[in-house]
């Protein structure tokens, strides 16, 4: 992410740059940040407040230039990409001549080395131990396959996905617990394998414990029944990182939710890492106790939405080209399944495999008649017909107009334009032609629709706010 998307007022101080600027902040500039933290506060909320804008650190005010400093890489990075434009503007509107907005990486005495400390001289390669695995018996294997690599990244994840990283660097996140959370199927196990993987590659002797919630409570019962619960305890508090997967399975258990509370506050008092999933975010987890939701809470908690069509379609290609055998799938393929499977990501590789396995069994080609075929029962399952007729009134109420207006001829921008996205969701989200949608918009030309769908493809690419309604509008209509 990083710097790429910050205004050309707003920079990203290199984040292994531990020295800050040497600005000071006078008293009148720190009246000032504390008028632009609470508007800040206002306009953004309270949760997003206290996640991202909380931790922020002013250091001063020099030549139009505004120096804040966030406590890791991932929140300036996040800081600066998403909300230093509001910093600048706020800042501008309190004091004349502030041009700019810098975040740096505030250099954190506790985590510094001391000086003098020597820095580890790199390791030949012969004496790389072989790959490190987590803690054996008590962690479930991570496996090597759920990679950052192997995890397409858009919209709906972009937010779990950054601080999943941020979890496996090197320096502390900012953060602790990440709590990931979103339904079944969307990449959450996946995620924290990755952590794992990562974490280890740069740790091999690392501590790094995986595990369901389940099985944190079948150990913790077993250990007290053996009269263990205390190597039981010793044990799991002196982890690294502890990842605890569907933390929704220890709803209503009562002795093993206090047990679960003191792991936490051990693991995130003597500064080790905590990863966390549920199915629900904290405020929905019922049957467990406020002071563990509080807990989860403090740290940053971060949705796994339903992939979009973007996402489905990136997906797909990216399982097709990691495939071991060569098959062609063709795109008109991959943009079936995108378009049918919308459910979660787990029954979308489902799909693409049962379509692939199959063609390679019978040696036939990949077509989209074939994969309607084998899929049959799936889509029988997910079918919902959607007509022309949805879409345009989808599209209408959206940009709140009349139908009559957009099956008009009226070429002005504003019925133009959503009747050419119109066009464009009726070819992409219907089986029909392009001279039946034609005819559905008031008997034009299949030319014009042609036209409709590269011109909305083509400002999708550039124009954010459209590309937005396009998505939301198949959402709406194609689940
Ligand atoms: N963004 C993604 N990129 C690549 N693969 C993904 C992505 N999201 C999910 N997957 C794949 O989908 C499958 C299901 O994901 P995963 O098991 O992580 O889901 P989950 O959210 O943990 O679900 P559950 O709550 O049911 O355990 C996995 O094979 C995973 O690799």
């Amino acid at each position: 992410m990083a710097s790429s998307a910050a205004t050309s007022s707003v920079k990203v101080a290199n984040p292994l740059a531990r020295a800050l600027p040497s600005a000071h902040a006078t008293g009148g500039d720190l009246a000032i940040w504390e008028q632009v933290r609470a508007a800040l506060r206002a306009e953004s909320g309270e949760r997003n407040f206290e996640t991202w804008l909380a931790p922020l650190a002013f250091l001063g005010c020099d030549e139009g230039e505004v120096h804040v400093a966030a406590p890791s890489a991932f929140l300036a990075d996040w800081v600066a990409n998403h909300f230093a434009e509001r910093l600048r503007h706020h800042w501008a509107q309190r004091r004349a001549g502030v041009r700019q907005v810098t975040v740096s990486v505030r250099s954190d005495p506790a985590h510094a080395a001391p000086s003098g400390t020597p820095v580890a001289a790199p390791r030949p390669l012969a004496a790389v131990p072989a790959p490190a695995m987590a803690v054996p018996g008590l962690s479930l294997p991570i496996e090597s396959r759920y990679t950052f690599q192997s995890f397409v990244v858009g919209k709906s994840n972009e937010l779990a996905y950054n601080a999943a990283q941020a979890v496996a660097e090197p320096g502390a996140p900012g953060f602790n617990p990440l709590f990931l959370h979103g339904t079944t199927g969307l990449g959450k196990t996946h995620l924290m394998h990755a952590i794992g993987n990562a974490y280890l590659a740069r740790q091999p002797d690392a501590r790094v414990v995986y595990m369901s919630a389940e099985k944190f409570m079948v150990e913790f019962l077993a250990a007290l029944r053996a009269k263990e619960a205390i190597s039981f305890k010793q044990k799991l508090r002196s982890v690294d990182l502890l990842m605890i997967d569907d933390v929704q399975f220890i709803a209503g258990k009562e002795s093993t939710q206090e047990e679960f509370f003191h792991t936490m506050n051990e693991i995130i008092s003597a500064g080790k890492r905590l990863v966390i999933t549920a199915d629900r975010s904290p405020q929905n987890l019922e049957g467990i106790e406020q002071r563990i939701l509080s807990r989860m809470a403090w740290g940053l908690v971060a949705d796994i939405n339903p992939a979009d069509y973007e996402l489905r379609l990136n997906i797909l290609h990216a399982k097709v080209e990691a495939m071991p055998q060569q098959v062609a799938v063709p795109d008109d393929v991959i943009e079936f399944l995108a378009r049918k499977i919308t459910a979660n990501v787990r029954e979308l590789e489902g799909a693409l495999n049962r379509v692939v396995a199959y063609a390679a069994l019978v040696n036939a080609p990949v077509t989209q008649e074939f994969a309607r075929e084998r899929l049959a029962d799936l889509l029988r399952a997910h079918e919902r017909k959607l007509t022309i007729d949805d879409i345009q009134r989808k599209v209408a109420e959206h940009y709140k107009l009349k139908m009559a207006d957009l099956l008009s001829a009226r070429r002005a921008r504003e019925v133009a334009r959503p009747r050419q996205v119109a066009m464009y969701l009726a070819k992409k989200l219907t089986p029909r032609s392009l001279p039946e949608i034609g005819r559905r918009f008031g008997g034009r030309d299949h030319t014009t629709v042609m036209h409709a769908v590269k011109r909305i493809e083509e400002l999708r690419a550039v124009d954010r706010e459209l590309d937005g309604d396009v998505m939301m509008l198949t959402r709406l209509l194609d689940g």
